[in-house]
């Protein structure tokens, strides 16, 4: 297919919120591919909402840049839109209304009518579109918020976390609807997840992040072709890495990732931890 993702470059950016402060995240590079689905995963305070914000222009860097398809990012566009943890929606206004809100602040009223049913449709809502959203349960309110990011056509979409507040089945759902929706859309996505499991679920690639200041520790490829089910083989081994990967960055003992990492079908948190060191030997895909 043709993609119509963007490709984001990451330009040596780092990050300190006071100026002459500690850094929060250092020199950090990389880039993503159109189409691709990238996460970003680390433990509490390494800089993943950080680097979130400046890739979509929400904040600009102390230093380095962020170029989306070439263009330095200095503002919020609809062309890279950011989906947070609470799905922000307005409660007085029915599932439509709230769809064609992006449509209506980015000056193309012109396209609601036809934009906002298909994307209703995008995401299972069609039969919702009267309904005031305050009816709505958790996971069908991110489906409008991921509708609404959706209808004004964006090449990124950049994701916070946005089902950590979902219970395990809704949010399982959504990890597949998320990624299968980017896929036929061809929209690059990149997302900062707690959860092992999701980054798995959702991704082509993760980068692992150490903290104090955050940077890239190490970077994991996660080639799973066609739908990705948490029990065969190939979940499985990407899961390992990763949270080999993530232990080495963040300097656990590896029994206590394998107790946080949790069953397959159980969405696994890794809270934060209060050391500070990452190891850089405990795992041979992790290093830089
Ligand atoms: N608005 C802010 N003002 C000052 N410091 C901040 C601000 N936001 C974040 N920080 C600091 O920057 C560092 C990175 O924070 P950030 O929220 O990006 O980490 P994170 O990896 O997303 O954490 P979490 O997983 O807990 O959400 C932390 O040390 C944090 O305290």
């Amino acid at each position: 297919m043709a993609f119509r993702g963007a490709h984001i470059q990451v330009d040596h950016v780092s990050h300190a919120y006071r100026r002459g402060g500690a850094l929060a995240i250092r020199d950090i590079e990389f880039q993503v591919s159109p189409g691709e689905a990238l996460v970003l995963v680390g433990r509490s305070g390494c800089g993943k909402s950080t680097l979130l914000q400046i890739l979509c222009g929400l904040l600009n860097p102390a230093r380095g840049r962020v170029l989306i398809d070439g263009h330095v990012i200095d503002a919020p566009s609809p062309d890279w839109v950011m989906m947070f943890q609470a799905p922000s929606l307005y409660p007085w206004m029915t599932v439509e209304q709230n769809v064609a809100l992006g449509l209506r602040f980015s000056g193309r009223s012109r396209e609601i009518a036809t934009r906002v049913p298909e994307m209703l449709e995008l995401v299972e809502l069609s039969a919702f579109a009267k309904r005031n959203v305050q009816d709505l349960s958790g996971g069908q309110q991110q489906r409008v918020a991921l509708a609404r990011s959706l209808a004004p056509n964006p090449h990124v979409l950049l994701l916070d976390e946005p089902l950590s507040a979902l219970d395990a089945f809704t949010r399982h759902a959504l990890q597949r609807d998320i990624r299968r929706i980017a896929a036929e859309m061809g929209i690059t996505l990149v997302l900062v997840s707690h959860d092992i499991q999701e980054a798995v679920m959702m991704a082509d690639r993760a980068l692992v992040l150490s903290a104090n200041p955050g940077e890239i520790f190490a970077e994991i490829e996660i080639p799973i072709p066609g739908e990705r089910l948490p029990n065969t083989p190939e979940f499985t081994a990407a899961r390992q890495d990763l949270v080999r990967a993530y232990e080495a960055a963040a300097g656990l003992a590896m029994a206590d990732v394998d107790r946080l990492d949790g069953a397959p079908e159980t969405a696994s948190a890794i809270p934060s931890t209060d050391k500070n060191q990452p190891s850089k030997t405990a795992s041979a895909s992790a290093g830089r």
